[in-house]
């Protein structure tokens, strides 16, 4: 329906405008129907509150914490959206809509807000005892109470951290664990070092690097040198490993046991470091049918640290239950990729922590602390006034896996610092570990065969009936990733294709009965069964030739289960880059739509790039590619603005 016609017609009834919203996409029936729950309850009726209230919420779907009512005062909703319409037809009729509802400017917005029973101020939060109201508008952004809630926790967790006096570290087991070696060092700062030494001070730290830069190394001589120096004490440390996906758990008891053997300690401190990580959800306690976890304040973890890796992909509410659950005295440390895409529920905390992190040098007295314990050259921040934050945030900038000479790791790089230039350049230069291929209308078949001989290698090994060890770690070695999930190039369609491929060419038998080397994915936890959303089973059959579909388990073993025993699940010869994310393969083939989509942004791309480690191919045309590497996601809360809004200019 036509914007214009849509306010002229509607603008009487705040519900008429608020349906024809939805029609258009711009909320959901979710978000309709808890402001109408409510405005009913408390009998408010005026349209900027409704408006307001029903807009949080959907923003809440679309990733964002809160909304900032000056910054939307100023952006046309239609092309923030839905991206209909030009720019000026979206930003008259999103100013139209907020006069019809009385609102001249964003101050007289927050007036008006700050009138309604709807909503409460931080102010009357902290004072009083009564039932909290639906939202809290804090300035110029309004939350859904909830999530205030979540950011404030996280806030005050940091605000008493940030805060803390540093512990003492030991200079010798540092020096043991990075040898100052004159062939290996440069005029560069070694900077897992400087990490190491950096997160054994403190309570709270952040590492984040890209691919290969050495995060779980990093991490694994920091727990080395924190479990040595408890040693020397005459202590033990509980020390808990987790991440957000099953996946991602695996993969960090993986790389975590194999950094540890390449530690120069002895077998006691090596045996002393856990190596087996647990989803987070599993970590609190998940009780699949209530909405609190077992460990929670009344009940915290019974942990000294606590490292939780792929924090990109943990969202805020998560992060504030962790906290809730962290006693008092542990530790915390956060490891992860901040460029890569953020959680699928709302908020980006990793992204908000280190904001700035490229420029966060520490201030003086800490950079010459530091300095001196690590010997290495860390310049201070020439501004007095730098952000608190800073000095928990350690950047690893040297990548170990990609080489200069790798086409992977400078497509990567160009992705993220959104220079489209140079991401052509790296495309067309003719890497040996990068391939570009531009689909054209009328090829789609063979492009799905194409695509589809990346699986020839997994065939064989299903024809060779390889155990199960040796399938999963062909099957893992190729990967064909979407960016969306519906459409010519989306998951589904495209897995429906290659499965239709595969029957056509005798490697599938009949693809309406589960067949050996059906690759699955699951698309919900399954306590019963020990199983996470997002674990892959392959289809193979047991000893008694009986099919099972077997998953790997955090501890490297497999269990096989009889299909009829599987909850959801979709075929997996192709996922998407939501998916991916906290798995590596060694050669991924990256599909673009035909059609621009506003889930193409920079973050995708170099999200789903950096999940190849030998070979990557990009299927999508230059145009998708260059508008794609210049856009990027933002989303809205307050924790930037609190944690960073002394950074220097
Ligand atoms: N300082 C170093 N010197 C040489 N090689 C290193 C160094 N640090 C890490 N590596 C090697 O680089 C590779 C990647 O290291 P690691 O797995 O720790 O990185 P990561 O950042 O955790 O990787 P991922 O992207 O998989 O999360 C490993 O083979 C590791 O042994």
């Amino acid at each position: 329906m036509d914007s214009f016609k849509l306010i002229n017609e509607a603008a009487n009834s705040s519900n008429d405008l608020l349906l024809g919203w939805q029609q258009e996409g711009l909320l959901r029936a979710v978000d309709l129907h808890w402001i109408e729950q409510l405005a009913c309850h408390i009998g408010e009726t005026r349209l900027a509150v409704l408006i307001s209230g029903a807009l949080c919420s959907a923003q809440l779907g679309e990733g964002h914490i809160c909304i900032d009512l000056s910054h939307i005062w100023e952006t046309p909703l239609l092309d923030d959206v839905s991206q209909q319409g030009s720019r000026e037809k979206s930003l008259d009729t999103w100013q139209l809509t907020l006069k019809n509802a009385g609102i001249r400017s964003p101050q007289q917005w927050c007036e008006i807000l700050s009138e309604s029973r709807l909503v409460c101020s931080p102010q009357t939060l902290s004072e009083s005892a009564i039932a909290p109201c639906p939202m809290v508008l804090s300035g110029t952004r309004l939350y859904l109470f909830r999530y205030y809630q979540y950011e404030q926790q996280v806030l005050n967790y940091l605000t008493q951290q940030l805060s803390a006096s540093p512990y003492v570290v030991s200079e010798s087991l540092l020096t043991q664990l990075f040898p100052a070696s004159p062939s290996t060092k440069t005029e560069h700062i070694d900077w897992q070092k400087v990490a190491v030494a950096n997160a054994a001070s403190l309570p709270f730290s952040v590492i984040s690097g890209g691919p290969g830069t050495g995060k779980t190394t990093t991490v694994t001589k920091l727990l080395a040198l924190l479990v040595a120096q408890a040693k020397e004490q005459g202590e033990a440390l509980r020390i808990g490993l987790a991440a957000p996906t099953g996946k991602a758990a695996a993969r960090l008891t993986e790389s975590i046991s194999q950094a540890k053997s390449k530690l120069p300690f002895d077998d006691e401190i090596k045996h002393s470091i856990p190596e087996k990580a647990s989803t987070l959800h599993r970590l609190l306690g998940s009780d699949f049918g209530r909405s609190r976890f077992k460990h929670n304040k009344e009940n915290p973890l019974h942990l000294d640290l606590l490292l939780i890796d792929e924090v990109s992909m943990v969202d805020l509410p998560m992060m504030a239950k962790v906290i809730e659950a962290l006693p008092t005295h542990a530790r915390l440390i956060l490891l992860g990729d901040k460029d890569q895409l953020s959680s699928v529920e709302a908020g980006s905390v990793l992204g908000d922590l280190s904001y700035d992190i490229e420029n966060a040098y520490f201030l003086p007295q800490w950079a010459e602390y530091l300095s001196t314990l690590t010997q290495e050259a860390i310049l201070p921040f020439a501004n007095a006034n730098a952000p608190a934050i800073s000095r928990s945030l350690t950047l690893l900038r040297t990548s170990y896996r990609f080489s200069s000479e790798s086409g992977i790791g400078y497509l990567a790089k160009a992705m993220n610092a959104g220079d489209d230039r140079a991401v052509i350049q790296s495309l067309d230069a003719g890497y040996p570990d990068l391939e570009w291929c531009q689909p054209k209308v009328g090829q789609k078949k063979a492009d799905i065969a194409r695509l589809a001989q990346g699986y020839d290698e997994y065939w064989q090994a299903v024809r060779d009936n390889v155990d199960i060890e040796a399938l999963y770690e062909v099957f893992s070695n190729y990967q064909i990733l979407t960016a969306v999930r519906q459409g010519e190039f989306g998951v589904e369609k495209i897995n429906a294709q290659l499965e239709h491929y595969f029957y056509q060419r005798g490697r599938i038998q009949d693809l309406h009965v589960w067949y050996p080397g059906k690759a699955v994915i699951l698309t919900r936890n399954d306590a019963a069964l020990g199983l996470f959303n997002g674990d892959i089973g392959l289809c193979k059959a047991d000893d008694s030739g009986r099919l099972r579909v077997w998953f790997m388990l955090p501890d490297g073993s497999f269990t096989g289960l009889l299909p009829s025993r599987l909850g959801q699940f979709e075929s997996v010869f192709a996922m998407t880059v939501h998916k991916s994310q906290g798995s590596e393969f060694e050669r991924v083939a990256l599909l673009l739509p035909m059609q621009p989509s506003p889930v193409l942004t920079k973050e995708l791309l170099y999200t789903g790039i950096t999940r190849a480690k030998q070979h990557f191919t990009l299927w999508g045309s230059v145009s998708l590619v260059r508008t794609a590497t210049q856009s990027r996601i933002e989303r809205y809360s307050g924790l930037i603005d609190a944690l960073w809004n002394d950074r220097p200019t």
